[in-house]
């Protein structure tokens, strides 16, 4: 990258805010795929006039722009592939306003989700979607890959709550999409585009999130199977019964023992699997609900369902389901994580053929995730510097999107497609969807420069 670059971009933003020291770039270059890419330059703005003016920069010396929350992804959408700038949103981290007239909060792109959550919580609203990497990742980074979280099953995810934003367009224009309020719709939702974007379409800076009501009660149940196939049934039972539970979390014997051993909060470790499931709602309701939870368990062979009563023990369980992706990654810091997603029907033929797949390609895979959602998340503890292993990991993912997609299901049902994911991309779309894609990207981005080898530019 051309010297005069970081020399203007430091009369822009100031020069504490620019770092192209090689420490600085290492720092900026990976995300939690932990395969590294550095940018050239890593440059903080503080606000969006400076974005603006970033990106105007940047084209007109070709240099690619990278947006960049917290970097907690698990595609690497966040990270530069082709290097250049390594844009990071973290400054701008106002909650602007928490209207709850209107049911609506309106937050600068960098704020950390939890905080955001926090903020709701107190204002008497509920904000529902909840990223195991709630309490780092940011709002904006949850919207540009999409973010989802256990409560998916009943509330949705990310999109679901995205009624609009300000964005720096590619070139430097600052431009507000979709709506501000839930009951507005003038002409197509442009906003919806730049969900799941990945940072390829524009910059988001300013974003208009729907609020809803806090249910009043909630149960959390711990069900406990000898075999991951009636687990894996329940989930579908439970789906096709009716009952939508706030949660419905798998976790199979491989993932039981891992998070045991990294927090020790007295999980079953003898079990095969178990379902982590919450509801919610009216005091008089969840005790209906959870009735029937138990039925479906119990009829779909759980042997032990326990009640966690008492605070302190929710949130033991929900600590040990949030502690998974550390403890996974403490048995092996370069495991392979996917978000692969099915119709909640198919769940036990997903446990099934990736239980196939493991053995197939003799590799050691913990099996967990969203079931309820249709969203499984196999983890393979491969290691990255053995590379016949990482062969046959390759392999495994390949086929694992195949299934997936013969299953009717998606790539990804919250971590995005980043680098790990684009060249199967085309896979969903077909042809033509890929094709309208790169349209879509040539008329808004026809230079290139932000994100580029992401989504429809691989
Ligand atoms: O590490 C993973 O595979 C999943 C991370 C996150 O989506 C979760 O559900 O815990
Ligand atoms: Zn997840």
């Amino acid at each position: 990258m051309q010297q005069q670059v970081i020399i203007e971009l430091r009369r822009l933003v100031g020069a504490q805010y620019v770092m192209d020291q090689l420490e600085d770039r290492i720092c900026y270059s990976f995300d939690a795929t932990f395969r590294d890419f550095p940018p050239d330059v890593v440059v903080k703005p503080g606000n969006v006039a400076e974005i603006a003016a970033i990106v105007k920069l940047a084209g007109r010396y070709n240099v690619p722009i990278t947006a960049r929350g917290a970097a907690t992804g698990l595609s690497g959408g966040a990270v530069p592939v082709k290097g250049g700038i390594s844009l990071v949103l973290t400054r701008l981290n106002k909650i602007i306003d928490i209207d709850t007239a209107n049911r609506v909060a309106v937050v600068e792109t960098g704020v950390i989700t939890q905080d955001f959550v926090n903020a709701v919580t107190q204002a008497g609203l509920f904000y529902p979607p909840d990223p195991a990497s709630a309490k780092t990742s940011t709002i904006g980074g949850n919207i540009a890959e999409c973010a989802g979280g256990p409560r998916g099953v009943k509330y949705g995810i990310t999109r679901d709550y995205v009624l609009g934003m300000e964005v720096v367009l590619p070139d430097g224009s600052v431009v507000e999409l979709g709506n501000k309020f839930d009951s507005e719709m003038a002409g197509p939702d442009w906003g919806m585009l730049l969900v799941g974007s990945e940072g390829t379409l524009g910059i988001i800076t300013k974003i208009y999130l729907k609020l809803v009501d806090k249910p009043s009660a909630k149960q959390t149940l711990l069900a406990v199977f000898t075999s991951l196939d009636d687990a894996a049934r329940t989930v579908s039972e439970m789906i096709a019964s009716g009952t939508i539970p706030t949660t419905l979390e798998i976790m199979d014997n491989l993932t039981i023992r891992a998070v045991e051993d990294y927090l020790k909060v007295g999980l079953p470790v003898s079990a095969e699997a178990i379902l982590l499931i919450e509801v919610d709602g009216s005091a008089k309701a969840i005790i209906k609900q959870a009735e029937h939870v138990i039925k479906v368990c119990q009829q779909c062979g759980a042997t032990e369902i326990q009640t966690a009563s008492t605070p302190e023990d929710i949130d033991k369980l929900w600590q040990a389901r949030r502690a998974i992706s550390p403890a996974c990654g403490k048995l092996n810091p370069t495991k392979i994580s996917e978000d692969a997603t099915v119709p909640r029907s198919q769940i036990p033929t997903m446990v099934r053929r990736l239980r196939e797949i493991a053995e197939k390609y003799n590799l050691k895979m913990v099996i967990f995730g969203h079931a309820g959602d249709g969203n499984l998340h196999p983890n393979i503890l491969s290691n990255k510097h053995d590379h016949e292993e990482m062969e046959r990991v390759e392999q495994a993912v390949a086929e694992l999107f195949k299934v997936a997609l013969e299953l009717g299901g998606t790539l990804s049902g919250e971590h995005g497609i980043g680098y790990m994911k684009a060249p199967f991309l085309q896979w969903e779309t077909g042809e033509t969807g890929f094709a309208v894609g790169k349209a879509i990207k040539k008329v808004i981005d026809p230079q290139g420069l932000l994100n580029p080898g992401k989504l429809f530019n691989a």
